[in-house]
């Protein structure tokens, strides 16, 4: 890889008040990089240094491997644009105009002329920002983000090899910044631009940045890669905000999420059982969360991570079958005047009036856990792929756990890991077996798990066997799977 752009040590000083502090990195070419750092950071003076706006006082900046001072005014114009954070509107220019200032740099001083390549190279820059369509608009007639794209677009025009940007979404609606972006990582990668950019929003950066340079109080703090960067305990010591890490869904970068202060939530005042109020209806059990809580769920509605206030157990006859079961699943809610953005929900064809509910108070944490177990589809997992097919009977295990505590997404994932464990014990202390097999079930081909909590309260990194909160958890499914199994076999046997 060839390095652009070298600092070297660089420090800046505006009279007497230093704001930056030997700041030394490369940049590739071809590289999106970004510059973060709380306000007042330097960020804006490193762009203007980076743009020959002011001039090195110590240290060095080279590009193309010349010192910065040595390109003229012209060859670093058809180098470098700039897109600073602030720019005095000119008036009475339309768009187009207003761009085809960026291909002053590439006219000839003595002979100006208007070319071929001027007017394509301004076509497509406004194209390229999304504003063809109001090429012949003057430019105080458009709104803050458009303005901004047409200042963009001048830039663009330039068709420069090294483009500084102070801010570059200021402004835009999310639309915008992403088409905006998205434009400029082609760009990179096509004609092989360098990109330096500043950003505010650190998950924008994150996701569009290759590299990013973290200032704080003029010192370059962290220096890497977004996914090394973006560390919750580095971002809390410059920030000073609580920040959360967690994995995008679908891009291989990190996510981050700032945290509000709370005020005292309902657990903290009143715990798990005035949180929590459990109805049983003709065919479902609904239990309503006074708070939202963080759930991690198999549920047929609301599966994987997400917040909810209500959890649904419902009751449908042994021959239900349709084929878009969720749809029909979230009609039902909408119908029960539940609210299903916010509902986990699951089904059952094991009479809910046999559900199993167990409440523990320990001292750093409560967990209630409510269980209805059938067996009709029990199988060995281990020996599952021996089966042709499978004939669905009445018998799911449903699991609900509900702590008042803060779990990691680890202690969610042990916390279903620790549950699984002891429902498997309970069926084989129960003499479950695979009637296909004849060997012991670990559970049936249906079952659904839900852990529900707080997010308030004690702090639970883990939750496997060697926690306290593993062994409740482990020990109050055991036993309510085994209640749950004892009721539903004695009303199959009784009826
Ligand atoms: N022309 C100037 N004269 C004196 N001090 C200045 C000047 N420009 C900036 N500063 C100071 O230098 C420090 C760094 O400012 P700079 O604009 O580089 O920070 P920044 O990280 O870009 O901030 P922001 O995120 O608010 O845009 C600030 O304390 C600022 O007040």
């Amino acid at each position: 890889m060839i390095d652009v752009l070298e600092v070297n040590n660089v420090s800046y000083r505006y009279q007497r008040k230093q704001v930056l502090y030997d700041i030394t990195f490369t940049v590739e070419k071809g590289e999106i990089f970004g510059i973060l750092g709380p306000n007042g950071s330097g960020k804006t003076t490193l762009l203007k240094l980076l743009s020959k706006e002011l001039s090195v006082q110590s240290g060095s900046i080279t590009v193309n491997g010349r010192p910065l001072p040595s390109f003229s005014h012209k060859e670093w114009a058809r180098f470098a644009a700039v897109l600073p954070q602030t720019i005095d509107a000119a008036f009475g220019y339309t768009v187009k105009e207003t761009v085809e200032l960026g291909r002053y740099a590439h006219q000839h001083r003595l002979l100006p002329m208007w070319t071929e390549e001027d007017e394509q190279a301004v076509d497509a820059a406004i194209h390229e920002v999304g504003l063809t369509e109001k090429a012949g608009e003057s430019i105080e007639r458009l709104s803050g983000g458009e303005r901004q794209r047409a200042y963009l677009a001048r830039a663009l025009a330039q068709n420069p090899e090294l483009l500084l940007l102070d801010e570059p979404t200021n402004h835009m609606d999310i639309t915008q910044q992403l088409h905006l972006l998205n434009q400029l990582v082609r760009s990179a990668k096509e004609k092989k631009l360098t990109v330096i950019a500043i950003f505010h929003d650190m998950n924008i950066a994150s996701l569009y940045c290759d590299r990013l340079l973290m200032l704080k109080e003029g010192k370059a703090v962290a220096l890497g890669t977004p996914e090394e960067l973006m560390e919750p305990a580095l971002l809390h010591s410059v920030f000073q905000s609580p920040v959360n890490k967690q994995a995008h869904p679908t891009v291989s970068k990190p996510l981050l999420a700032f945290l509000p202060e709370r005020g005292l939530s309902a657990i903290e005042q009143r715990g798990l059982p005035e949180l929590l109020t459990w109805t049983t209806m003709d065919d479902c059990i609904a239990i309503t969360a006074a708070e939202p809580l963080k759930v991690l769920s198999s549920a047929l509605v609301g599966s994987g991570f997400q917040w909810a206030t209500h959890f649904v157990n419902r009751q449908v006859s042994k021959d239900y079958n349709r084929e878009d079961a969720e749809l029909e699943m979230k009609q039902y809610l909408r119908k029960r005047g539940l609210p299903v953005s916010s509902t986990i929900g699951m089904m059952t064809a094991v009479d809910i009036h046999d559900a199993v509910c167990i409440y523990e108070k320990q001292d750093a944490f409560s967990l209630w856990a409510v269980v209805t177990a059938g067996v009709g589809n029990a199988v060995d997992a281990a020996h599952a792929w021996k089966r042709k097919q499978f004939e669905q009977k009445i018998g799911t295990i449903n699991m609900m756990i509900f702590i008042d505590g803060t779990l990691t997404d680890a202690a969610y994932v042990q916390a279903v890991m620790t549950a699984t464990e002891a429902k498997v014990k309970a069926l084989y202390e129960e003499n479950v077996l695979d009637p296909e097999t004849n060997t012991y079930a670990t559970g049936t081909s249906t079952d659904c798990i839900v852990i529900a909590a707080t997010q308030t309260g004690t702090a639970f990194s883990y939750a496997g066997t060697i926690t306290p909160i593993g062994q409740v958890i482990g020990r109050v499914v055991y036993e309510a799977t085994k209640e749950a199994l004892r009721r539903y076999r004695k009303r199959r046997d009784f009826s």
